[in-house]
Order: structure tokens, then sequence, then C-alpha cells
């Protein structure tokens, strides 16, 4: 990308120069088996099944001085298992019996095949859809441990095994669903767009929600002397960033794998300062996935990129405090940027599970959105599903979204095809430009929403979203983490693009008839017309 003349850009780059590994490669998945524990939990249920919400917020007692809130935790657990879960593989026969314990280290089927945690629905069925509203609800805003984070507060529906003593959290979620009145109005004509902030959060992306879970999980392992000696991922930025903080926040050790120069300097420092192991790959993020799938078979590393299925229970959550903030309404339509493709399936299975669970009726329609120089989903959509191919990922602004084969992509595929879902794709003019309508009605997002508000500005003009409809916009990563493209773009110093809403700094003399008279016309420009 062409570099800036009103900014000075930061000298600082990591490229190393690694020579890429060549381990020999085992496509057997590493199976370990290990005797259930007996873990507590809350118990939700009362003696007449009434719904009320366990652990109830806490009384107006204070703790005691010595107790911390995972002590208090301890202290109020009751050792029952009401729900259970297991890795199954995706989308298998019903005659299929194939499963594992969520304590195995197992990130394939039998078949090579993605696989999915399944929850015992007929369990979970024993409450009704107000039991686990309400339960929900009581959690929010609290410091309860751990329903303080708004991926706990479902713990039920997540990792319902795990000791609360072993969760990883920064009570991360609950991420502000905020209603984008001025740009829904004066660029769609619309009165109900929403932005769910995902990227308001711990490490600044969605990926904080998939990684407590994934990070809990291998706590208890390690409790449990599973050989897990450390966590590792290639990465687009947003999921190192993620992977590094929880693990440091374990004393865990966590091995990132990025592609060098492939991401935004905000992003490569936040694994660097977290003190994991960061190598600089001189190969794109499809070149460094496939080096970790193959280190992950042969060394005691732990996979945490969203091939694993139990981040994509984190995921989820966010999906259900949709529904949530809207007090249980059902939104027409929820649009997501897809890259490695996890990200739309969690949000399918969150809205599913809700409906099959009794909380809600219906589910939205979901609309997955792809930068048209990574768009292999956008093109598979367009065959009308019938053939997919990889692409090779060209350089795009959405940088964490640079991905040709997808992991997730028949997750995906079912996901859209369930709730009769769009694929659509955003050029870089077009998602810059998205990204900077939406900066100037007060928002700061990062190009990965610039693509999913693109894709809303396409269906808007199409007629396909109406006016009327309540439409939610994902926005995945904090638009800090993008600073260098927003300067490029407010320079005016990207090629081929025109950045027609570009606001760059005026340069004025420092006299007061100098100031005076950009100011008054700045003034009349803006001022009210009276006819
Ligand atoms: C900021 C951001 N947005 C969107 C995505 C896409 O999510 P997914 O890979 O789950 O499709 C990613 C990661 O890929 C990301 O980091
Ligand atoms: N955008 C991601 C890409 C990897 O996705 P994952 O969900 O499979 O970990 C990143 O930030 O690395």
């Amino acid at each position: 990308m062409a570099s800036s003349t009103l900014f000075q850009s930061s000298p600082f780059s990591l490229n190393t120069n690694t020579k890429p590994y060549s381990l020999p490669i085992s496509t057997k998945p590493i199976h370990f088996t290990v005797k259930s524990q007996s873990q507590s939990q809350p118990q939700p249920l009362t003696q007449n099944n009434t719904p009320t919400p366990s652990p109830s917020p806490s009384s107006k007692l204070r703790r005691p001085a010595d107790e911390n809130i995972r002590d208090e935790a301890r202290r109020k657990n009751v050792s029952q298992h009401l729900f259970s879960a297991k890795y199954v593989p995706f989308n298998a026969d019903p005659s299929s019996t194939e499963s594992y314990s969520l304590d195995e280290i197992v990130y394939r089927s039998q078949s090579g095949d993605l696989l999915d945690v399944q929850h015992d629905l007929t369990a979970l069925k024993k409450f009704d859809g107000a039991y686990w509203r309400n339960l929900f609800d009581s959690r929010v805003g609290k410091t309860t441990w751990p329903y303080g984070s708004g991926v706990w507060s479902k713990k039920e529906w997540v990792l319902p095994e795990i000791d609360d003593d072993d969760i990883v959290s920064a009570f991360e979620g609950n991420s502000n669903l905020f209603w984008a009145e001025r740009f829904g109005k004066q660029f769609l004509g619309m009165n109900e767009l929403w932005v769910k902030h995902c990227g308001i959060s711990h490490t600044g992306s969605f990926k904080d929600l998939g990684m407590t879970v994934l990070v809990s999980q291998v706590n208890r392992l390690r409790k449990m002397n599973r050989p897990v000696v450390g966590v590792g991922c290639a990465s687009t930025g947003d999921t190192s960033a993620a992977l590094s903080a929880y693990c440091a926040s374990a004393g865990i050790p966590s091995i990132v794998f990025l592609p060098a120069n492939r991401i935004s300097i905000a992003q490569l420092v936040q694994p660097i300062a977290n003190g994991a192991f960061v190598l600089s790959i001189d190969t794109d993020f499809d070149g460094c996935m496939q080096l970790i799938r193959e280190v992950t078979a042969e060394l005691p590393i732990y996979l945490a990129n969203s091939l694993n299925s139990l981040r994509l229970e984190g995921q989820k959550t966010a999906a259900i405090e949709i529904l949530q903030q809207f007090d249980w309404q059902v939104p027409d339509w929820v649009i997501v940027p897809g890259g490695n493709l996890g990200n739309i399936y969690a949000f399918y299975k969150g809205f599913q599970m809700c409906k099959e669970l009794g909380l809600v009726d219906r589910i939205p329609r979901l609309v997955c959105a792809q930068a048209a120089n990574a768009n292999p989903l956008y093109l598979y959509f367009k065959s009308g599903w019938k053939e997919f191919k990889p692409v090779r990922a060209q350089t795009t602004f959405a940088s964490a979204i640079q991905i040709g084969d997808p992991v997730s992509i028949d997750r995906a595929v079912h996901a859209l095809r369930s709730c009769n879902g769009i694929v659509e794709e955003a050029t870089e003019e077009e998602l810059m430009d998205a990204m900077a309508q939406a900066d100037s009605t007060g928002m700061f997002t990062c190009p990965h929403t610039g693509v999913a508000l693109t894709a809303l500005f396409k269906l808007r003009n199409s007629g396909v979203i109406k006016p009327t409809d309540r439409t939610v916009v994902v926005s995945t990563a904090h638009g800090l983490k993008f600073t260098q493209s927003k300067i490029e773009y407010h320079s005016k110093g990207i090629k081929d693009l025109a950045c027609q809403f570009a606001n760059p700094p005026m340069q004025v003399k420092a006299d007061f008839g100098s100031v005076m008279d950009v100011l008054s016309k700045y003034l009349q420009s803006k001022a009210p017309r009276y006819h």
C-alpha cells in the first residue's frame, strides 16, 4: 500500500525470513482418552422447577475480605452434572456413533471431516425458553465468577462440564449493540440499523469470545497432566492477539505463526507484548495455517484456530447476546465479515440453539461479506453452490480476512443454506469508503466492518434489505488496530482509489489571520441553509 506523506508510518516491522518448517506430516488425528472428572457446576433447577436463576445474583452481604470471586464461586458450587457436550463429526449422518469427549485432543473426525460440539439438548430442554432467558439475563453486568463474562454467562450452553476454577476469562463479551442512527438514516434510509461492536473487547476483536473457551479447556487439560506444552495458531493478527493474551493470563506458553508483513503493526505488537513465541513466516495466512496443522499433529502444541470447534462455542454467544440485547426479539438480518469462516457458522449455531431451546421462534437471515480480493465463498455462492475452489488471496485492506482456503467452508455453507443466507463481496474502494462513511458518523470501524457495511449498501440498493428491516452489522475488530489504512485513506495516498470521503488535516500558517480565514470558510460550508 502506498505510504502517506501527511503521516509518518512506523518503521517497526518484523520479518525474520524464517525458513518454512518441514516436519514429517501426520494426517492422523491424535486421540488421547481420559476418564471424565467429576466437575462441579451451578445447579439451576429449583424444587418446584420454577425458573429461578442460579447462582442467584449475590445478596447484599459482601464477600469475606479474604475471599476472591474465584473462591466465592468454589464455595457456592453444587457438585452435580446436569448438562454435557461432546465432539461429533460435523453434520454427521444421524446413524453415526462417532463421538469424542471434549477432554480428548482431536480436531478432525475419523474420515478427516470437521468436528462440531454437540450439546445434550434433551437435558437442556428440561428447562423452557423463559427459564434460559431469565437465567442469562440475571447474569449480565455482574462480577460473579465466571458469569460476569458474556461468554460464561451462557456456560451451560458453552462448556457445561468445566470447573469454574479452570476458566480463564477477562470478562469478555457483553459488547455494545450500537444503534447506528445517523449512519442508518443518512446513508441507507434505515431506522433500525445496529452495529454489534465485538471489537470493543479485551484484545480488540471478537476472537476473545472463542479464546476464553479454548484456553480454559487447555488449562483444564494441563491440570489433568495431559501432554499440552503450549498452544499455537496461524493468524492474520486477531486470533494471535487473543491467544497470547489469554495464555499469558493463565501462564501457558503460546506460539503464533504470522504471515510476514501482512498484518497491522498494532496486531503484531500484541503477541509480542504478551510474551508469545512469534514466528514471522514468509508466506500468506493459508501457508501458515497449513504449517500449524502439520506442527500440531507432531508436537504437544494444542491447535487454537477455529478448525478446533471449541472456539466456536464461545463465538456463538455473540448471537445469543444480540437476541438478549433486543429483549429476545429477532432481527431480520445479521451481516458478518468472513475469512476462515468459523464465525458465520458460530452465529448461525447461536441463533439456532436459541430457536431450538424455545428462547425465540425464528432466526435471522445471515449475510457473509467477503473482500473481493479474497472471495472463495462468494464465488462458490455465485456458482449456485456447485463448485468450491480455493483462491490465492490478494492483498486487501481487510487484511484479517485475506484468506483463500477457509477451513470452515463446510460449516459456512451449512449455515447460509439453512437460513436462506446471502454472500456479498466488497472491492477495496467500496470497503474503504464504507469504513470512512461509518467513521464520519461517529464510529471508528475496521476495514472488515467496511466489508460488511458494503454488503449492506448493496443489499439495500437492490431492495433485498428493506428500509424497515432490523439489521445488525457485526463489527469484528477495533478500528484502532487498523489506523495505518485510515491514515493512507485520509491522505488520499492509495493508488487507484479516489478516497472520496477523505478528511485530511489542513496545513495552516501559525498566524491569526490565516487561522481565521480557514475557519470562516469552514463555518460557511457547514452553516445551516434557511430557505
Ligand atoms: C477482524 C476480523 N474480521 C473477520 C474475520 C473473519 O472471521 P472468520 O475467520 O471466522 O470468518 C476475522 C478473522 O478471520 C477477523 O480477524
Ligand atoms: N482472522 C483470523 C484468521 C484465523 O481465523 P481462525 O478463526 O481460524 O483462528 C486471525 O485473526 O488470525
